[in-house]
């Protein structure tokens, strides 16, 4: 509910996309949500001021998604944002547009599924105590971006985790192959993406050290798996004005 105890306004931007219809559905589905605009390529995206949007959620393209979210901000609408494609760039020039529109809240989440954000969290936990951490994602051919939202982040906080412990690099004793062939390295983890039909979102973190391997393994078998998290989202953004990355921000994970 909203502060004044009336069900959430919310506009879907995406919404003919494979998660943003997922998304509507969702958000018409719950007692505490309201959708007030469906808005998708080539629609006019004043429907979400004209329809007196509160909160709106972007499932759309990497391309796009940040002139959406300048819109937003600019017109005092908060955004809960599950297109990928954010790099610190961008993170940095949303925190710029939010300065000057105190009150509105963003939040940035690579991935809404409580599986792939604990996945995420295991992955970090476990990352010290192995020699050796790779990421192995898996995601429909369809898919704009590789590698994916989620394997980024998984690096970024695997990485961290080694840094913060004071991890030696990974053991690689690689001089010769093919370009690619050992995948793309972020942040000093090494990631890989397959794009497979019939497959969903998937994602592996696989550890190992002498003698003794750790398989950490999410799959998203359904874009249902998103909505749960999106919701838990809208039903925040309010009170968490400027930048968040990460729906764990406002779980209690423990
Ligand atoms: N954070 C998370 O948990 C998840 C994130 N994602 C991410 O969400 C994004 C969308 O994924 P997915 O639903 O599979 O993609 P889809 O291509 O199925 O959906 C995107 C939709 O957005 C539409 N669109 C394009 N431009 C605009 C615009 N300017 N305004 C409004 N709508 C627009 C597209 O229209 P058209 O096709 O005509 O261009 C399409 O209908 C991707 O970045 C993906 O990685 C996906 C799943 C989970
Ligand atoms: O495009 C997708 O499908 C997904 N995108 C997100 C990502 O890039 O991590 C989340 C999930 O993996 C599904």
């Amino acid at each position: 509910m909203s502060a004044a105890g009336e069900p959430i306004k919310v506009g879907v931007l995406g919404a003919r996309g494979k998660v943003g219809a997922e998304v509507c559905r969702a958000v018409e589905a719950a007692d505490d949500t309201e959708l007030v605009a469906s808005v998708d390529a080539g629609d006019d995206i004043t429907a979400l001021n004209a329809a007196g949007t509160e909160v709106v959620v972007d499932f759309t393209h990497p391309d796009v998604v940040m002139e959406n979210l300048h819109h937003c901000i600019q017109h005092g609408i908060h955004a809960v944002v599950g297109t990928t494609g954010f790099d610190r760039g961008r993170l940095d020039q949303l925190e710029a547009w939010l300065a000057d529109a105190p009150g509105v809240g963003v939040l940035i989440a690579p991935n809404f599924s409580i599986g792939a954000i604990l996945m995420m969290r295991f992955a970090a936990q476990a990352a010290p105590f192995f020699e050796s951490v790779e990421v192995v994602e898996l995601h429909h051919p369809d898919k704009a971006d590789a590698p994916s939202g989620t394997a980024g982040r998984t690096a970024e906080v695997i990485a961290a985790a080694r840094r913060d412990a004071g991890s030696a690099p990974m053991p690689d004793a690689t001089s010769t192959g093919l370009d690619g062939a050992r995948g793309a390295d972020v942040d000093g983890v090494r990631v890989h993406s397959l794009r497979v039909r019939g497959l969903v979102a998937h994602q592996e973190v696989l550890l190992g050290t002498a003698g003794e391997t750790l398989t950490i393994r999410h799959d998203s078998l359904d874009r249902v798996s998103f909505t749960p998290g999106v919701l838990a989202g809208v039903r925040a953004i309010a009170d968490h004005p400027g930048l968040t990355v990460g729906l764990d921000a406002f779980l209690d994970l423990g």
